[in-house]
């Protein structure tokens, strides 16, 4: 949140006398801005629909509560949580202006102290609070988002996992149908032996492109460590989708993987076992035990594909 050249300030304040002396400070303390005059807070708050500021100077004393109930609403709705917000307060209210800093106001200026150096000082102050936070806001993000994803291949990692199973247990409430394809590549070590690590890390990046190029957009694909991924297809698709899905992936676990050179690196394939909920019975966890001993069912019997609870689908 920088301060543009001509940023757009709102100035709320109900006394004509107090927005006629604002305005005229606000234009030689800022000649560049572009200021907008409200007589109260429902004024302001339907302009919003149609307008954005990038500062609010907002009189505490507005009738009834509504200063400190604007503030509120402000920092409530995203669009407006960082924007600068400067309080303009009477003569002894400085413990009222403390306490809207506390409910979210940038900075408070008394009005009997307001000039237009003071204006100016307090407005760029707040712009650079306001940068600051949004800052620290974006490299808070950042590390969420890093913790969450697998630095090899960009999926999301078993944390982001289990996260989303906290979510689909989630309290009281049922969770929606899912179905979830556990899998592991068929001997991958050899890749890391043959080629070398580096190979089997190429490896690896493929197959996550490959899972994801194939699964819908609401479903998630997860990266569990190793040679290990998780695809989760929410919401739970009906048999024949999950047949189609379950032999998509399949293949795409088949196409072969070249180095750079054009060396076939890895065909091996993977192993994929697949559960539903609900209709395999028992908790979340449950179901992705199931799905991890439908894994290695797949794998001990080269079969594949095992689909629990699909009986139609396991001929
Ligand atoms: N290149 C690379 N290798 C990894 C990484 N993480 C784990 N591995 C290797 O992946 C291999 C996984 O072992 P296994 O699943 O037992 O090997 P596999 O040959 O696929 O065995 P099967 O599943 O029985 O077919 C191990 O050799 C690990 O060292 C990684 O990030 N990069």
């Amino acid at each position: 949140m920088t301060m543009n050249e001509s940023p757009r300030i709102a100035l709320v304040d109900d006394s004509a006398s107090d927005q006629l002396i604002f305005s005229d400070m606000l234009s030689t303390a800022m000649p560049g801005a572009v200021v907008e005059v409200f007589s109260d807070a429902e004024a302001f708050l339907s302009s919003l629909e149609h307008a954005h500021f990038d500062c609010i100077l907002l009189d505490l004393n507005l009738p009834g509560d509504s200063g400190m109930e604007l503030l509120q609403v402000l920092r409530r709705e995203p669009r407006y949580r960082l924007v600068p917000i400067i309080m303009l307060t009477g003569w002894g209210n400085e413990a009222v202006a403390v306490k809207a800093i506390k409910r979210g106001a940038t900075d408070y200026l008394s009005k009997r102290d307001a000039d237009e150096q003071a204006l100016r000082r307090v407005i760029e102050a707040a712009f650079e609070d306001a940068l600051r936070e949004q800052q620290e806001d974006q490299q808070l993000n950042l590390l969420k988002s890093q913790a969450r994803t697998d630095a090899l291949t960009g999926l999301l990692n078993r944390s982001a996992f289990e996260e989303c199973l906290r979510a689909l247990s989630g309290g009281d409430v049922a969770p929606r149908s899912f179905a979830v394809l556990n899998i592991d590549l068929n001997k991958f070590k050899p890749v890391n032996d043959n080629f070398g690590h580096a190979a089997g890390d190429r490896v690896l990046k493929s197959i996550a492109q490959g899972l994801q190029s194939v699964v819908r957009t609401s479903d998630r694909v997860f990266r569990l460590g190793g040679d290990e991924f998780l695809v989760l297809l929410t919401p739970g698709p009906s048999e024949a989708e999950l047949a189609g899905m379950a032999e998509r992936i399949h293949a795409r676990l088949h196409e072969p993987v070249f180095a750079e050179d054009r060396t076939c690196i890895y065909a091996g394939g993977g192993s994929v076992g697949v559960a539903r909920y609900p209709q395999t019975s028992g908790s979340v966890d449950e179901v992705l035990a199931t799905a991890d001993r439908a894994m290695y069912e797949a794998k001990k019997s080269g079969r594949g594909v095992v689909i629990v609870d699909a009986a139609a689908l396991n001929p």
